[in-house]
């Protein structure tokens, strides 16, 4: 995918170039502040460092919580959601975004995999597992390269990813090829290696 060269002024510390990161996260909002505050940290981050979010669309959940915190440092918003779901995951209380309504959550996951530079996951339920193992998918059979970091925050995927883990003990995943997925501790060690692992295209 293409991104856009910043205009001069604008733009992401450190001089790298602005990215499309997309977040997978839960549509609720989680019992755990610690869960809330890194989906809030995210989002700020993206803002902060001059990068673009993409994500489900929803206004609620944690969602709702990273695309608000996105907005408040001044990201620019894609937000991609199936029509069924505008109302159910409140799209109509989300920031102000470029709101790109689907047919269905398999359209909705081709959009965020094609326009996006890198992946972030946090916590979340079946949704945020499907949107996982899609990109994982594309990663594994060679259809992709844009990297996936999730975010394992108080561990809520440890038990994903030691499952991958005795999957590759049996063989049962290749060894071969690129990591398909990393897992870090926090909202900025995501960040920073999505920076570090992201080069766009120009
Ligand atoms: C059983 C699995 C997937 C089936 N369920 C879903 N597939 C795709 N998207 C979904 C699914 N359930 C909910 N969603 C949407 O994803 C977003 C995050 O949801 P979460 O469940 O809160 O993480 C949200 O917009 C949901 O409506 C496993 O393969």
């Amino acid at each position: 995918m293409t991104s856009t060269i910043l205009q001069p002024g604008a733009g992401v510390r450190g001089g790298g170039k602005p990215l499309e990161i997309c977040v997978f996260c839960g549509a609720g909002r989680s019992n755990s502040q610690v869960i809330v505050d890194m989906a809030r940290a995210t989002g700020r981050l993206i803002g902060q460092r001059g990068h673009r979010l993409i994500y489900g669309g929803g206004g609620s959940g944690l969602m709702g919580e990273v695309a608000w915190a996105a907005s408040e440092t001044g990201a620019t918003i894609r937000g991609i959601i199936p029509r069924f779901l505008y109302e159910r995951e409140r799209a109509i209380a989300a920031p102000a975004q470029e709101t790109h309504l689907t047919d269905s959550l398999h359209r909705r996951k081709e959009h965020m995999l094609r326009g996006a530079d890198a992946f972030i996951a946090l916590p979340g339920g079946y949704g945020t597992l499907d949107e996982i193992l899609e990109v994982i998918s594309a990663t594994y059979l060679g259809m992709s390269e844009k990297p996936l970091v999730i975010v394992n925050a108080e561990g809520v995927w440890d038990g994903f990813i030691s499952l991958v883990e005795t999957l590759r003990r049996f063989e049962l995943i290749s060894l071969a090829g690129q990591p398909t997925f990393h897992s870090v501790a926090s909202p900025e060690e995501a960040v920073s290696l999505v920076e570090r692992l992201t080069v766009p295209a120009t």
